[in-house]
Parts: structure tokens; C-alpha cells; sequence
């Protein structure tokens, strides 16, 4: 193979630094062992002052600084990207920005300023306020900060953290490349304030954002950053707003890019991640930005007219080939090829990840008990680096020189095809004999009858969504089981006794419809990964979900099977101990995926049939067990929701399908309920429909039940459980809000249909609150309950 890409860094202007021939886009924040999860909840509670957590944050910054230098990326060209956040990135560029919503505007301290607890304050609220609003980044399990803008929210540059952080490092030696969300994305991102006017949108207020960003980039070159990077990913989303997102773009990096380079800006890498660049790539390369991220893991090469290739003169193309968000090795002799291709039709080509590493875990060498084969198929974040230098050093030196890096990573996807439990003939089998009624239930009236009778409940009967709070007890039994100082038949013992418990509060607290509590699990899909087949968990494998808490995403490798029954044996304990109807608990295949890495061989449609499958085998047995209702939780229906609208129809089909093959083997007589959350749910009113369960609960309190008339208007005709308490806030809800909450409910949804419960789970709140907000909620309902008996309706 040949080197094409050296002649190719003339094009450049002279007074631009080259792009680092290979660079990663992000790497994970919270540390290798949550060094910054244990920094800031010990901060929170007060046990640590800020001086501490700064200088936990500063260490942990200077070793990953450190850490990449070794792992080969360039620690004096900008390869090593900033991107630090204490909590959230678009909450740190709402804060350098300035734009607090006027709502919070008491979290500024005296000097106008947004220090450390005014910062808090906007990310988990305070005693007065409720926080920014949290949602998913793209399609990821990450949730940033929804910052909220108005025609007159003051937006001017408010922080200079990211410039301070720049020096710090080249103070240390290094010179990295500051990194922050764009300014369109980050305005995609924000939503209109509550007292904005109607009609306004974050997108009005480009020209003074875009004015922010540019004196911020002017502080940023006066520092010395020969480059920034400027995060795009909003730009690549199909939605309401693309057109006018493009066109954002095009003034955006106009006018950013008309500042004098060096001297009032440093050289401009614009990102695009998550998706096929499509129309933004050429809408970028007639920008004037020096450097265009692209992701190749899901999108192709883009387009290459001459009109495009001439606007590249003097840019590189930063190929992101390195997957950011899953875990499997890289492909290299595949991605080498791409390389070489891009470098034979673009000026100059440059290798990175196709989106920020923060998306996995730090690395596989904290995994002593991962089999070595399965490790030898995987890569984490620090091992993806190590496959980003070998690329770099192919596209500098010719792919000669990494022939042997290149033919290990061929080997070991091929021992991956051949290993056993990759392929399970029984489990496709079973899935090639599935027929159209496998995902047909009878028809709902004659369901709802049935179920009626056999549950004998009041109107707007009152239920939990499933988790009481872990306390530290718990999840310490489960560290005791681990390191063995808790037999088996202890820890059992010792969750029995938690359900035993969670099942008399609810009988205090006087709720209808009974659940176990789920004490027994870490996580509500890991749980389910370590009791079936065809999965591996990690030890250490911790990834950020949102501000200090972390989930470890399972890894699923083989054909999956359940070889024997996982929350059975759970449920029948919980059941003997109550005369009401117990609610068994399990995950959706949809979220078990979701939440977890998921195998790239084959489509995720048959990955979710197999999960589907598992799972539908779970239900029947607790069925049999005599549990009347079942709840299959999907909180992540919306979140693998693709990023480009062509391909919405497929996932919704697979998606929904796998749903209903888990749920439909039941008798009419026995109850589905699902669960979701963590979502705008809009744009999938319509598959929430066709999963047919008997009963849907849905996270309405802090929209004020706005999904009720969506539904509504979609024709949903069946059970609907808004939340009426968010289980987000330690706030504890009065009985009036929680009435008040009901009766809006009550103008969407027929009593009859209505039930009343949380937003979600409660396992990350604490106990005191959690019984007072639920003697509020029972409270709330009898009444409504009382006053509709009083007036006969
Ligand atoms: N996977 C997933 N994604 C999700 C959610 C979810 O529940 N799961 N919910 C939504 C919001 N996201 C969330 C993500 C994480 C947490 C959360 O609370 N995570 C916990 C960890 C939960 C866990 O895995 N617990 C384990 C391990 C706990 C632990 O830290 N153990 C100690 C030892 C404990 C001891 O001995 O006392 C240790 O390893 O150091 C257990 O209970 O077994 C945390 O960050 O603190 C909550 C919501 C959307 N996405
Ligand atoms: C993120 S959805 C959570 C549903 C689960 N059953 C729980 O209550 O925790
Ligand atoms: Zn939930």
C-alpha cells in the first residue's frame, strides 16, 4: 500500500497547523474507577469542599492527558481533545454562554457570575427550583441538560472554564484541543423558556451566540489552542428543524470563520457524529472551518462532486472509523482501505473516533474475569486510542509499516465467527419456526373483562412502577456476595427480607396493584444479562449516564437463551405475602438492547427476536406462577429511535414486533403493562399503540400530562397510567399538586382507564421522601376518587 496523504498537506494555509493525523473526538469523563462520581457526590453531601472536588477534577484531567500521550496521540498538536465536564457538556455550554433561563436566574452569585453551586443548582435544582430538564444525547443512554432559552435571555461569553482547563494542561506540557458543542447543535439542543412567546425558537438567537463563540475563540487563540473543536451532531438529525439547521450552519461557521486565523481564532474542526453526514458535510466543506469530523461507522463516504472536493482545498477530513459507542474491535484492514480511498480523493485525510469515547468504558485491562477470547473481540476506550495510533501511524508511513497490527485485528474477528455460542441452532430454530400469531394477543374488550374480573380494583387504582429505593444496605449485600463474605442462601435471605419489607409499606401506604421492589438487581437490564445466555457483564465497565450516575452496558455476543427462570422465584415470594394482585417486572428486549453493547454481525431486528424470545418464556412461567399482571418495561423505545428518518419505519417494525412476541403468549385474563420514560414521546405515539399492552405508563408529571392528548388524538383506547410524581426530584409533592395533576388527566383518559402512579421507578430516591410522596399520591387518588362518587360520576 501506498502513502498518498503527505504531498496533500501543502493545501493548508500556511498559518494553520496540520490537523493531528489521528485524534479521538472525547473520552470518558468520570474516570476508570468513577473517580469524578465519587469526587462529586462526596462534594454534594458535603464531606468535601470545593477546593477537593477541583482538585480531584484537575488530577483526573492531567492523567487522562498523561494516559493518552502514552496510548500515541500527539500531546503537543491538539490531538488530545479538552472536553472535560463535572457534569454535563451542554450544560457547560450553556454556562460559557451565559444563558441561564430566567427562571434560575437566582443560582447567578453576586457578580452575575455561575459558580460551582449556582452550576449545581441548574443541573439537579434546589430547594426553590426545579432543574433544567434532562433527555437523551442522539441515540445514546447519555442525558444532557436542556437549556432553555427566550428572546431576552442574556447571552454573552459567561465562563472562560474551558480556556482556564486549556492552560492548565499547557502548563502540564501539553497543548490539547478545547472541545464544546457547536453553536447550531447547541441551539437544536435548547428548548423555548415556559415564558418565551409562542413562535419563538432557540434558533432566533443564533446571531448572539454565534457573537459568544466567537469571542470565546478569540480567548481561546490569545491562549495558544491551535485548534478547537466544535461539536456538530445536530446537524446530521432528520427533524422538523433540518432545513433551518443547515442554514444556521452556513452563518454560524461564516462568521466564525471570517475571524483571522492565530491571531483571533484558533483553526476551526467542525464534528459531525451519530449518523451519515449527509447534506452537512457539503454544506461544511463551503465554510470556511479547517477541519471536518465525520462518522464512518454509520455513515458512508459523503458525495465528492468537484464542487465539494474544491471547498475541501486547505481542510482535512477527519475520518471517524474508530467506533465511539460500541465495544467491538475495528475492522482495520477494513478501515485502512477507507483511508486510503478518502486520501486519493480529498486534500488531506486525518483518522479519529465516530463519536466522543465517553460512550464506553475506560479499559479492558480492569477486566480480569472477561473470558480472553471475548476480550480479544473487544476494544474499550483506551484500546480504541491504541487502534487510532496504528491507523495514524498507517496514514503517515504507509500501511506497510502496521501490516501486523492490521492482520491481528483480521484474525480475531474471524475467531469471533467461529466461536461457539456466537451461533445457537436451537435459539435460530425457534426463531425461524415464529409465525404471524406469536405476536397476536385476543381481542381487548374480551381482555379487559376478563382482567376486570379477575382484579376486582377500584377506579384510578394506585400502583408503583417497580423499584423501591436501593439503600446502601442492599447494594452492599450484593458487594458482600461478590467477594464471597454472603453465601448464596444469605444474599437470598437477605432480599427476601427487603421484599418483605417493600410489600408492607405498600400495604401501609395502602396501594392497589403490589410490586417486589426489585432489590435484587444492580440495573434493570445487567440484571437480565447475567442471568441469561449469550451475554457477558463487566467489573469495572462504568459509563456515565448522566452527571454522577453510571450504568456498566452489558455486552451481548452470542445467540441469546434463558436457560432458567430469572425473576420467578422473586415474584412468588412477593405474591405470598399479599391478598392484593402483585405486578411481576421485567425489561423489554427493545431496552435490553438498548442499554447494553450490542453484537454488529447481524441486523438488531433478529438480536431482538432472540431477547424477545427469552423473555417470553419469563412471562409464561410467571404466569403459571399465578402473577396477574406483567410489566415489560421499555423506557428505550424512543431512544434507538434512528437519527434519519428513512429508516424509522424498519426500526419501529422490529421494535415493536419484539415487544409483542415477549407479551403475547398470555392468557386474556392476565394483565401487560409497559413502562417508559426518559423520552419526548411525539414521534412514537403510534408504536406505543401497536405494542398493545393493557396498560401503558408514561412519565407526564413535568410536562403537566401533555402526552395524554397526544395519545388521544392517536386513538389510544386502553389502560394509561401517567406519572402524577417526579421521581427525578427529592421534592416531595403535595396531595393538592398530585390532585391536580389527576384531574387534567382526567380530561384526556375516561376514570375507567386511568391509573394512578409515579414517573418511573423509585430505586434513586431515598426512603423518607419516597414514603411521603406515596402517601401523597394514594391520598391524591382517593380523593379524586371520593369527590367523583360524590357527584356520581
Ligand atoms: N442501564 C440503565 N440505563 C438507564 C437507566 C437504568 O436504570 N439503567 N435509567 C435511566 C436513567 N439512568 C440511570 C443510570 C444509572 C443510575 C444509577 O443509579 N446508577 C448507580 C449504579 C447502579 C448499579 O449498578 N449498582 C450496582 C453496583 C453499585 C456500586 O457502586 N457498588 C459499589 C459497592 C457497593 C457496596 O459495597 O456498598 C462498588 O462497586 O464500588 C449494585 O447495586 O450492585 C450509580 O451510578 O450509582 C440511575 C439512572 C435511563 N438509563
Ligand atoms: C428507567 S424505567 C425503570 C423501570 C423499572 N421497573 C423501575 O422501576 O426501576
Ligand atoms: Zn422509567
Amino acid at each position: 500500500m501506498t502513502n498518498t496523504t503527505t504531498s496533500t498537506t501543502t493545501a493548508t494555509d500556511p498559518g494553520t497547523k496540520q490537523f493531528p493525523s489521528g485524534t479521538i473526538l472525547g473520552y470518558p469523563r468520570i474516570g476508570p474507577r468513577r473517580e469524578l462520581k465519587k469526587a462529586l457526590e462526596s462534594y454534594w453531601s458535603g464531606r468535601t469542599d470545593a477546593e477537593q472536588l477541583r482538585s480531584a477534577a484537575a488530577d483526573l484531567r492531567r492523567s487522562t492527558a498523561d494516559r493518552l500521550t502514552r496510548l500515541g496521540l500527539d500531546p503537543v498538536s491538539g490531538a488530545i481533545p479538552g472536553g472535560f465536564s463535572l457534569y454535563d457538556q451542554v450544560l457547560d455550554a450553556a454556562v460559557t454562554l451565559g444563558a441561564v433561563p430566567e427562571r434560575l436566574s437566582g443560582v447567578r452569585g453576586p457578580d452575575g457570575g455561575i459558580d460551582l453551586d449556582g452550576y449545581f443548582s441548574l443541573a439537579r435544582g434546589n430547594a426553590d427550583t426545579a432543574p433544567l430538564e434532562m433527555t437523551k444525547w442522539f441515540d445514546t443512554n447519555y442525558h444532557y441538560l436542556v437549556p432553555e432559552l427566550s428572546p431576552d435571555t442574556d447571552i454573552r461569553l459567561g465562563s472562560t472554564a474551558i480556556v482556564d482547563q486549556f492552560r492548565e494542561a499547557t502548563a502540564d506540557g501539553v497543548t490539547t484541543r478545547p472541545v464544546i458543542v457547536g453553536p447550531v447543535t447547541f441551539l437544536l439542543l435548547s428548548k423555548a423558556a415556559d415564558d418565551a412567546p409562542s413562535g419563538f425558537r432557540p434558533l432566533d438567537r443564533l446571531g448572539d451566540v454565534v457573537a459568544a463563540y466567537r469571542r470565546l475563540l478569540a480567548r481561546l487563540a490569545e491562549a495558544g489552542a491551535e485548534w478547537v473543536q466544535l461539536d456538530e451532531p445536530g446537524l446530521v438529525v432528520d427533524g422538523p428543524n433540518s432545513t433551518a439547521a443547515l442554514g444556521a450552519a452556513r452563518t454560524a461557521y461564516a462568521e466564525l470563520g471570517a475571524a483571522p486565523i492565530g491571531a483571533e481564532r484558533p483553526a476551526i474542526f467542525a464534528s459531525l457524529q451519530y449518523a451519515d453526514a449527509g447534506d452537512a458535510f457539503a454544506v461544511l466543506a463551503r465554510t470556511p472551518v479547517e477541519a471536518i469530523g465525520i462518522d464512518l461507522v454509520r455513515g458512508d463516504v459523503p458525495d465528492l462532486t468537484s464542487d465539494v472536493v474544491s471547498g475541501l482545498a486547505g481542510k482535512t477530513v477527519v475520518a471517524g472509523l474508530v467506533d465511539g459507542h460500541n465495544v467491538w474491535r475495528t475492522d482495520l484492514a477494513r478501515a485502512a482501505g477507507v483511508l486510503e480511498r478518502l486520501a486519493g480523493l480529498v486534500p488531506s485525510v486525518s483518522v479519529s473516533t465516530s463519536t466522543s469515547l465517553f460512550h464506553v468504558p475506560h479499559t479492558l485491562d480492569d477486566e480480569p474475569s472477561l473470558p480472553a477470547a471475548l476480550k480479544s473481540w473487544l476494544r474499550f476506550a483506551d484500546e480504541k486510542v491504541a487502534e487510532v495510533a496504528v491507523l495514524a501511524r498507517g496514514l503517515r508511513d504507509g500501511f506497510d509499516t502496521v501490516r501486523s497490527e492490521i492482520e491481528e485485528a483480521t484474525e480475531a474477528g474471524a475467531s469471533r465467527e467461529r466461536a461457539t455460542g456466537v451461533r445457537d441452532g436451537v435459539v435460530r430454530g425457534r426463531l425461524a419456526g415464529l409465525a404471524a400469531g406469536d405476536f397476536e394477543r385476543g381481542d381487548y374488550a374480551r381482555r379487559r373483562l376478563q382482567q376486570d374480573r379477575r382484579l376486582g380494583l377500584s377506579p384510578l387504582p394506585t400502583t408503583t412502577i417497580g423499584s423501591f429505593p436501593q439503600t446502601a444496605e442492599v447494594r452492599a449485600a450484593r458487594g458482600k456476595l461478590r467477594t464471597g463474605e454472603l453465601s448464596a442462601d444469605e444474599y437470598r435471605d437477605a432480599m427476601r427480607a427487603e421484599i418483605a419489607r417493600v410489600v408492607e409499606l405498600q400495604h401501609d401506604l395502602g396501594l392497589d396493584v403490589i410490586v417486589h421492589g426489585e432489590p435484587e438487581r444492580s440495573d434493570m437490564v445487567q440484571y437480565f444479562a447475567e442471568n441469561l445466555d449469550g451475554f457477558a457483564t463487566t467489573a469495572n465497565g462504568w459509563v456515565q449516564s448522566y452527571g454522577s450516575r453510571c450504568t456498566r452496558p452489558s455486552i451481548l455476543w452470542g445467540d441469546v437463551s434463558r436457560p432458567a427462570p430469572m425473576t420467578v422465584p422473586w415474584a412468588s415470594y412477593a405474591a405470598s405475602l399479599t391478598e392484593k394482585p402483585l405486578k411481576g417486572m421485567l425489561t423489554g428486549p427493545v431496552t435490553i438492547l438498548a442499554w447494553s453493547f450490542v453484537r454488529d454481525d447481524q441486523p438488531l431486528g433478529d438480536t431482538a427476536r432472540q431477547v424477545a424470545l427469552a423473555l417470553r418464556d419469563e412471562v409464561a412461567d410467571l404466569e403459571s406462577a399465578g402473577i396477574p399482571i406483567i410489566q415489560v418495561d421499555e423506557p428505550a423505545l424512543r431512544e434507538l429511535l434512528p437519527l434519519k428518518a428513512a429508516d424509522r419505519p424498519a426500526y419501529l417494525d422490529w421494535s415493536v414486533g419484539a415487544f409483542r412476541l415477549a407479551t403475547s403468549g398470555v392468557a386474556d385474563a392476565t394483565s401487560i403493562h409497559t413502562h417508559l420514560c426518559y423520552s419526548e414521546f411525539g414521534e412514537v405515539i403510534g408504536a406505543i399503540d401497536d405494542l398493545n399492552a393493557d396498560v401503558t405508563s408514561i412519565e407526564a408529571a413535568r410536562s403537566r400530562m401533555e402526552v395524554l392528548s397526544d395519545l388521544r388524538a392517536e386513538g389510544f383506547s386502553r389502560g394509561i397510567g401517567p406519572g402524577v410524581y417526579d421521581i427525578h426530584s427529592p421534592r416531595v409533592p403535595t396531595t393538592e399538586e398530585i390532585t391536580g395533576l389527576i384531574r387534567a388527566a382526567l380530561e384526556s383518559a375516561p376514570a375507567d382507564r386511568l391509573w394512578v402512579n409515579p414517573d418511573c421507578g423509585l430505586k434513586t430516591r431515598g426512603y423518607a421522601e419516597t414514603r411521603a410522596a406515596l402517601e401523597n399520591l394514594v391520598g391524591a387518588a382517593h380523593a379524586v376518587r371520593r369527590t367523583r362518587a360524590a357527584v356520581g360520576a
